[in-house]
């Protein structure tokens, strides 16, 4: 359980429920599912959001993931803020309704939840930040583009930032991974854009993490303006930071990097609030701030939307 005066946050048993209502109340726009479990067996949820949800329509995929690193609770809520937002809003907020008819929107509100569960065993902050297979793998380390690669991570199983025996050792990220392999249909992948959400450092992060280079081999000029341009107007949104995530620190093995190199996913980081500064703490802020810092990216949200179709 959170401890006192943070329920506002969602217990993984909390956010089933949500999701499973949200689905129950919106059942022509919904469509709650999951891409696997988690080490110790958790189901890992993902819920759809679209007209006629039930079908595979022909219109632009978009993903949002939370909840890779485990302390990192307020992504969790940034999930469920876009699955309330565009569920509730459906048929009177005229944005909204737009989006829903002509996207599919899938929201994975928690990747990591053995990690989020540990984090508040007791009712106390453990500080946890990556999964629960044996000492931990940092599943924003595990993903199999560039792995291990550059020392943007570690191979030490007591590190936070431990990068797993493999790419995709943790059923976590391999279950992420499948689905968004499941959604190349006829060759051609169906989604366009992806955000993941952390904190904490209110940044807004594009790839590559593993190099300094704005160029690669599977990045052209044009691509790495596009993300720039793309970026700093999602930062313009919420106040954000825009940068390249290996201008913060380099890394190997980001969902960034695998999303992009992959399969040519416009694939974001948002870092939440607050901005710096606050160690540990930064991790839990009061659950008051739930609502005014998840509602700060509503526009960033329909930012990556538009984009998907463009
Ligand atoms: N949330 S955080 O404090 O762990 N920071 C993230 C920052 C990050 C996210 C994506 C690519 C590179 C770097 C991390 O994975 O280190
Ligand atoms: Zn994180």
């Amino acid at each position: 359980e959170f401890p006192e005066g943070d329920e506002g946050f969602h217990t993984y048993s909390e956010l089933t429920t949500l999701l499973e209502n949200a689905a129950a109340d919106h059942p022509d726009i919904t469509q709650l599912s999951d891409v696997g479990s988690s080490h110790e067996g958790r189901t890992i949820p993902l819920m759809k959001i679209s007209a006629d949800a039930a079908q595979d329509s022909d219109e632009p995929e978009v993903l949002f993931t939370c909840n890779q690193h485990a302390r990192e609770h307020l992504t969790t809520e940034m999930c469920l803020r876009i699955v309330e937002r565009f569920t509730d809003g459906y048929g009177t907020d005229q944005t909204v309704t737009d989006f829903v008819d002509s996207r599919e929107i899938y929201v994975i509100p928690t990747v990591n939840p053995d990690g989020s569960e540990h984090d508040i065993e007791g009712g106390q902050y453990q500080g946890w930040r990556k999964n629960r297979q044996g000492q931990g793998t940092d599943l924003n380390r595990n993903w199999g583009y560039k792995w291990g690669c550059c020392d943007g991570s570690s191979g030490d199983p007591a590190s936070d930032t431990y990068r797993g025996e493999s790419g995709f050792s943790a059923p976590e990220t391999a279950a992420v991974r499948d689905f968004v392999n499941s959604r190349v249909v006829g060759g051609e992948q169906q989604l366009e854009g992806h955000i993941d959400f952390h904190t904490y450092g209110e940044l807004v992060l594009w790839p590559f993490g593993h190099t300094t280079d704005d160029v690669t081999e599977d990045m052209t000029e044009q691509q790495a303006q596009r993300f720039q341009d793309v970026g700093r107007e999602l930062a313009d949104s919420n106040g954000y930071t825009p940068q390249q995530s290996s201008d913060l620190y380099v890394t190997d093995g980001d969902v960034n990097g695998w999303m992009w190199g992959e399969h040519r996913i416009l694939s974001f980081t948002f870092e939440m609030y607050p901005a710096d500064g606050f160690g540990l703490d930064g991790f839990y802020p009061d659950d008051e701030d739930i609502a005014p810092e998840t509602e700060r990216n509503d526009q960033a949200v329909d930012i990556l939307l538009r984009e998907a179709g463009a």
